[in-house]
């Protein structure tokens, strides 16, 4: 097992290029090959979820892995019902337990010929693409969002449009919106026609000069960084106030948590305010991803909370409220679950692990909203941190221009918590 250790920098300073929205950038890609878009999208992100869908699209290949790429798995599911061919596509172990019977029965409701390869309600998938007509749909919003920016995006491409109604509550609906959007600036007609319902006209895409914002969720744990250091003076290249990204909303709550944001031409600029609230309440249905970024934050800032809108967190690239508390609790920070949604913190302690192994469970965000611990735990470590490429491949490069020494620790065989070789990386 491989694992990282670090020194880290009494200031964290420096001017930081960030990847660019993989959301966005996975959206782009499917509206260009559906439009047969004449330009190349620019900065598009350079992680392996986009990498993957850059492949899928362009190979055009019978088998597609798509890895543990939740976003590219189910716009492809939906992109792959209306491009003419047979194909299956498959992803990581856990990605064949990420569910994705709800799209499934969305688009056979359109005539599209999906069949489970292996387990009902679970990729991989077969696929026998061809041309859908539209209609009127309903399906299930409290899951998982991407399963309906996924339809929407075919919306356009379909001889009779589509309308999608959305039951229970919606989680993540600001991944809809940017989906719309998206949509809307290449040409398509899509928007809410109720408050559950969204229409999509047979008005097909346009080709557009388009160029990737930064990605707002990658920014979260520059934030982060922020907040646990003494000192931060730091720009992040590629943001914009008005972005369709939910995510940018983490700017307003770490102004709460005293890192302040100021916008500037070339991004933002991030400095420390000082001030701390007693506790902080926020409702993360909207934010899912910056979850993990602000659980860790606050614990280690020593401020309470409750944070409620987590349940879509057990089905994502790990069940992140079971990580969360498992690894929190190695840095002494008890943190408690109710009703697979709410994770809260009353300030209850246990002792911390003398050197604490962060596992990052095949989770980029594990990762990266834990690294910034180092600030409070010099003798953390984390394991298999080659998992932040999965949005972020530049994360640790990024740490050493700041100032973070970084050294490599392979396990050796029969270990205790002590017995481990370093060797220095940088
Ligand atoms: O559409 C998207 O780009 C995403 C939607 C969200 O998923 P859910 O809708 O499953 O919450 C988010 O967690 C994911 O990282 C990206
Ligand atoms: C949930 C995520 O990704 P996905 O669902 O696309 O695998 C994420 O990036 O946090």
């Amino acid at each position: 097992m491989k694992r990282y250790l670090f020194t880290t920098p009494s200031s964290v300073k420096g001017t930081i290029k960030l990847p660019a929205s993989k959301s966005i950038s996975n959206r782009v890609l499917i509206i260009n090959a559906l439009g047969k878009g004449t330009y190349p999208p620019e900065n598009l992100s350079d992680c392996d979820d986009t990498k993957v869908l850059i492949q899928a699209i362009a190979q055009g290949k019978q088998l597609i892995n798509i890895m543990a790429a939740g976003t590219a798995m189910r716009f492809l599911t939906a992109y792959l019902s209306v491009i003419p061919g047979e194909r299956t596509i498959t992803g990581t172990e856990r990605m064949q337990q990420r569910p994705i019977q709800i799209l499934v029965n969305a688009l056979r409701a359109l005539n599209a010929t999906i069949d489970y390869a292996d387990t009902e309600g679970f990729p991989p998938l077969h696929i026998q693409g061809g041309v859908l007509e539209g209609k009127e749909l309903t399906l299930q919003g409290n899951i998982s969002s991407q399963y309906i920016s996924a339809l929407l995006m075919i919306g356009p491409v379909l001889k009779n449009g589509l309308t999608v109604r959305l039951s229970g509550e919606i989680i993540s609906r600001p991944y809809i919106n940017l989906t719309l959007h998206l949509m809307n600036d290449f040409g398509a007609e899509a928007s809410w026609t109720a408050a559950d319902t969204i229409y999509v006209a047979p008005v097909p895409y346009k080709s557009l000069q388009f160029t990737v914002e930064s990605d707002w969720s990658a920014a979260s744990y520059w934030y982060q960084l922020a907040a646990l250091a003494p000192e931060a003076d730091l720009v992040l290249t590629g943001l914009f106030h008005k972005s369709y990204q939910g995510d940018s909303r983490g700017a307003e709550i770490f102004s709460r948590l005293g890192v302040q944001t100021e916008y500037i031409p070339q991004g933002i600029r991030l400095r420390k305010s000082g001030d701390l609230p007693s506790r902080l309440d926020e409702d993360f249905i909207d934010i899912p991803d910056l979850a993990q970024t602000f659980v860790v934050t606050c614990a280690l800032l020593n401020i309470p909370f409750r944070f409620t809108g987590l349940q879509s967190l057990k089905i994502k690239e790990t069940d992140r409220i079971a990580a969360l508390r498992t690894e929190l609790k190695k840095l002494g920070y008890l943190i408690s679950e109710e009703n697979d949604s709410v994770l809260f913190w009353n300030g209850e302690r246990c002792k911390p692990q003398a050197i604490p192994v962060i596992h990052t469970y095949e989770d980029h965000r594990m990762a990266m909203a834990f690294a910034p611990a180092a600030l409070r735990f010099p003798s953390i470590r984390i394991a298999e941190p080659q998992v932040v490429t999965k949005s972020y491949p530049t994360y640790w490069d990024h740490l050493r221009q700041v100032g973070f020494g970084i050294r490599i620790e392979t396990e050796i065989k029969f270990p205790k918590q002590t017995d481990s070789s370093a060797s220095l990386e940088n």
